[in-house]
């Protein structure tokens, strides 16, 4: 296969996913996914302890350069998805995504998954930036260390985490510095660019309700700072660490820019949110065809060969 990849021992037949909070809250959405044969991977919703029914609507709204939201982490809680992931998916692997509203609540989810059947991926979310007062975990780097030390005590499993954006060398440099510290099988990055405003002039108000309008940023126009943070941090990374990158997919050509700067999946979320699942046939048929004018056989001939002047 043409497009393939490799975390943790898991082999992905396809290279395409969906990004965590997009299409995946319920079983049903999540086998949606898996049934498209465009789909390498499912992520789930990040889940909590609780169900949660998230932050008051509208929570979502898209414009012509991509999206905010603020959904404030709706889930069915948990349970819900560690029995999904747990069971047999059609042969291909599924990724839980863990998300931590405390530290002691993602130690504890994060032990029952050791303590589960589960053999798959984990996706540590620490870069939630919707929680109505709950601090973005991982631009706090001593609290990402001290947290990640915890979990590898136990973790014996694939761990990733999914980061935020971040834009300052000397953060690309601290985070690179912690996260190598670590047998991580994965990063995913970006998440939406957090606490962006979006106006309606017309009627001279914001467009989600929670926050006072404030919400995470995602697609089109989020695409430079997501291949700006596969490529950071595939530098900085070791080899071992792969990359999930996310962020600004629309057509072919984004996937293949991800690729290029060192991802080994990619995951759509808005514009999956706008088109729906036929969405993965037309990504991988546009980047295939990249492929063929390029003449390149296999993604690993082009994988994080990003050229620099
Ligand atoms: C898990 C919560 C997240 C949410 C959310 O549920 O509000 N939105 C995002 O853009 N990224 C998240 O990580």
């Amino acid at each position: 296969n043409r497009l393939h990849a490799t975390i943790a021992d898991i082999n992905f037949e396809g290279i395409l996913a969906n990004a965590s909070g997009v299409h995946c809250q319920t079983k049903e959405e999540l086998a949606e996914l898996l049934a498209s044969p465009y789909v390498a991977t499912a992520v789930t919703k990040s889940s909590t302890k609780e169900v949660r029914t998230g932050n008051p609507k509208p929570s979502y709204y898209e414009f012509e350069q991509g999206s905010i939201n603020s959904m404030g982490l709706p889930n069915n809680g948990f349970d819900y998805y560690l029995d999904y992931v747990s069971q047999d998916h059609s042969q291909k692997p599924v990724i839980l995504s863990v998300a931590s509203l405390s530290m002691t609540e993602g130690i504890e989810l994060l032990k029952r998954v050791q303590d589960s059947d589960f053999q798959g991926i984990t996706e540590f979310n620490l870069s939630c930036p919707n929680v109505v007062g709950k601090p973005q975990v991982a631009y706090d780097f001593e609290t990402t260390h001290q947290i990640l030390t915890e979990v590898f005590k136990f973790f014996k499993k694939p761990l990733g985490v999914k980061l935020p954006p971040y834009f300052d060398f000397a953060h690309f440099d601290q985070m690179a510095d912690i996260l190598n510290q670590f047998p991580l099988s994965h990063i995913n990055s970006v998440n939406s660019i957090g606490n962006g405003l979006y106006v309606d002039v017309e009627t001279e108000a914001s467009v989600i309700k929670p926050k006072k309008g404030f919400g995470g940023l995602g697609g089109a126009m989020i695409l430079p700072t997501a291949l700006a943070n596969v490529r950071a941090f595939r530098e900085r990374l070791n080899p071992d660490i792969k990359i999930i990158g996310t962020g600004g997919v629309t057509s072919g050509e984004e996937v293949f820019a991800h690729i290029l700067c060192g991802a080994d999946l990619v995951s759509v979320g808005t514009e999956l949110q706008r088109q729906g699942i036929g969405l993965f046939e037309k990504l991988q048929h546009e980047l295939l065809m990249i492929m063929n004018e390029k003449g390149y056989q296999s993604i690993d001939e082009f994988k994080g060969q990003l050229k620099t002047m």
